[in-house]
């Protein structure tokens, strides 16, 4: 399946236009279902969209937010994601949310992965709205090229859970969702910005190693279509 990518003139127009859709799915989630998932990554790219989000006039007491991805780091570290999700999109209206956190104060970060799982079954599956990021090496959530547990996280068929990952150039341990738990959601948008992602995700495109480039996972094989949003 062909990804859809919309372009758009700034990052700021591109955070209006997607806060638009994501609110709109979330809306339809609660009026189905009575509850709505929103998933979504850290990094620098997401926090206009975050701020344009928190404002959206939905029920957010009945949404569940959580991270596709974490840093192994308390939540008041700088490079915490859970830091920049209160930060920017906890906020306004959307301080109403619910946030499961990934981190958990553990000797390990196995450790952690396994408390992460449990604290995030309670979502029911599918979850409703993924949003992805990529860096400037092809990885998404923590799919890190080479990462110590790669292969199990890119499992198409492995189990919705959380798992660790180390790698060579990731800056901490991490925590991240598998790619099965993230792939069948109702809305998976892949967020980039800057003509340096473009170039990454056009040679993403062209090849198929997943172990060098591990955003060719979700642009190959993820089983809902992916929107790719894009600004300069
Ligand atoms: O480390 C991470 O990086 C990616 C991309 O971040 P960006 O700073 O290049 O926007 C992000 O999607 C992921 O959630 C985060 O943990």
């Amino acid at each position: 399946m062909e990804p859809n990518i919309h372009e758009f003139a700034d990052g700021t127009v591109l955070a209006e236009k997607l806060a638009d859709q994501v609110a709109h799915r979330l809306a339809a989630a609660l009026e189905a279902k009575g509850a709505a998932s929103l998933v979504v990554s850290g990094g620098s790219t997401p926090k206009t969209f975050f701020r344009a989000l928190s404002g959206r006039d939905i029920d957010w007491t009945k949404v569940t937010v959580t991270l596709v991805d974490e840093r192994f780091v308390p939540m008041d570290h700088p490079r915490s994601n859970h830091l920049l999700v209160r930060e920017n999109l906890l906020q306004d209206k959307a301080a109403a949310a619910r946030f499961i956190p990934l981190y958990h104060d553990c000797p390990s970060v196995e450790e952690a992965a396994r408390k992460a799982t449990e604290a995030t079954a309670a979502i029911a599956p599918p979850f409703d709205v993924v949003i992805l990021g990529m860096g400037g090496d092809g990885h998404t959530a923590s799919f890190f090229p080479h990462g110590n547990n790669l292969a199990e996280a890119l499992e198409a068929a492995g189990p919705r859970r959380v798992l660790s990952m180390k790698a060579q150039d990731a800056d901490e341990p991490r925590l991240t969702f598998s790619f099965s738990s993230l792939t069948d959601a109702g809305l998976l948008v892949l967020h980039i910005e800057g003509q340096e992602k473009k170039d990454v995700l056009a040679r993403a495109q062209e090849g198929t190693d997943e172990n060098e480039m591990p955003i060719r996972a979700v642009l190959h094989r993820a089983s809902s279509p992916v929107d790719i949003y894009w600004a300069p």
